[in-house]
C-alpha cells in the first residue's frame, strides 16, 4: 500500500480540544464528499471546504509507503519525541490511514490524531478521534474523542447528535463569506446549549498554516 500526500508540514493543532498543541500535520490527497475542483462545489455533498486537497503537490507532498511516511513525519517533528503528535487530516484520511501506517506512526513514537467527516468507519488504534459530520452525508463514526461541527449547517439537527459517544461537543463556525453571521450564529448556539464548546480556527488568526 502506498500513501498519496497532499502536504506534510509542523505547525500548531489550530481547532477543538488540543488547540494549541505542536503537531505534523499529514494532510492525504482525496475525499469522498467533494472531488476538490472549484466546478464541481456547487453539486458536492460537502460545499464549504477550506482546504486544497487535490493532488501531491503541497509542501513534502508525494507518494509515499508506510516507513518512509513515517520516517519524514519523524524528521519534521525533530530528535525528541516527547508528547510527539501527529495530526492525519486531508481531504478525507481515513481513505488511506490503514493499520500499516498507524503502526508505522506509533513506531516513531507519535500519538496518533485523525480528522474525518465519520462517513468510514476508523481503524483501531487511532488515539485522538475528532468526527465533523457534514449534512447529506450518513455518519457511520459516531463514537470518538471529539464532535466537531461546522456551524451553521441546513440539513443537521445538533441535539440529534448529542447522544452519539464524544467526550467533548464542539461548535466551529463556517468561514465563508458570511463569516461574520456564522461567529454569531455559532455564540448563540453556544450560549443557549452549555454542553456544546466554541471552536475557533485559531491557526487562521495566527497566519500560520
Ligand atoms: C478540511 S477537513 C479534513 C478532514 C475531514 N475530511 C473532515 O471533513 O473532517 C478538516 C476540518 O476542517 C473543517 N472545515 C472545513 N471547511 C471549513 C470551513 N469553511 N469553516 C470551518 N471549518 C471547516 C472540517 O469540518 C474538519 O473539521
Ligand atoms: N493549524 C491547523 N490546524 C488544523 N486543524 C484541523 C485542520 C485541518 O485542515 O484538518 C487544520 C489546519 O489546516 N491547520
Ligand atoms: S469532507 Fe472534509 S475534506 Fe472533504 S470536502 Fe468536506 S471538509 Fe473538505
Ligand atoms: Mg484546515
Amino acid at each position: 500500500m502506498s500513501y498519496a500526500v497532499k502536504e506534510l508540514f509542523l505547525t500548531l493543532q489550530g481547532e477543538g480540544m488540543q488547540t494549541g498543541r505542536r503537531a505534523v500535520f499529514l494532510r492525504f490527497a482525496g475525499c469522498n464528499l467533494w472531488t476538490g475542483r472549484e466546478e464541481d462545489r456547487s453539486g458536492a455533498v460537502c460545499r464549504f471546504c477550506d482546504t486544497d486537497f487535490v493532488g501531491m503537490d503541497g509542501e513534502n507532498g508525494g507518494r509515499y509507503d508506510a516507513p518512509t511516511l513515517a520516517a519524514k513525519v519523524g524528521e519534521l517533528w525533530g530528535y525528541d519525541r516527547e508528547a510527539a503528535y501527529v495530526v492525519c487530516t486531508g481531504g478525507e484520511p481515513l481513505l488511506q490511514l490503514d493499520p500499516l501506517l498507524i503502526d508505522a506512526l506509533h513506531g516513531e513514537g507519535f500519538e496518533i490524531a485523525v480528522e474525518t467527516n465519520g462517513t468510514i468507519a476508523a481503524p483501531y488504534g487511532i488515539d485522538w478521534l475528532c468526527v465533523s459530520p457534514k449534512a447529506g452525508s450518513e455518519v457511520v463514526q459516531r463514537t470518538g474523542d471529539e464532535l466537531k461541527l461546522v456551524w451553521p449547517q441546513t440539513g443537521i439537527d445538533p441535539q440529534e447528535l448529542a447522544d452519539w459517544d464524544f467526550r467533548h461537543f464542539l461548535i466551529q463556525p463556517m468561514d465563508c463569506e458570511d463569516g461574520k453571521e456564522a461567529r454569531e450564529a455559532s455564540l448563540a448556539f453556544v450560549d443557549n446549549h452549555p454542553r456544546w464548546r466554541l471552536s475557533l480556527q485559531t491557526h487562521k488568526l495566527l497566519g500560520i498554516p
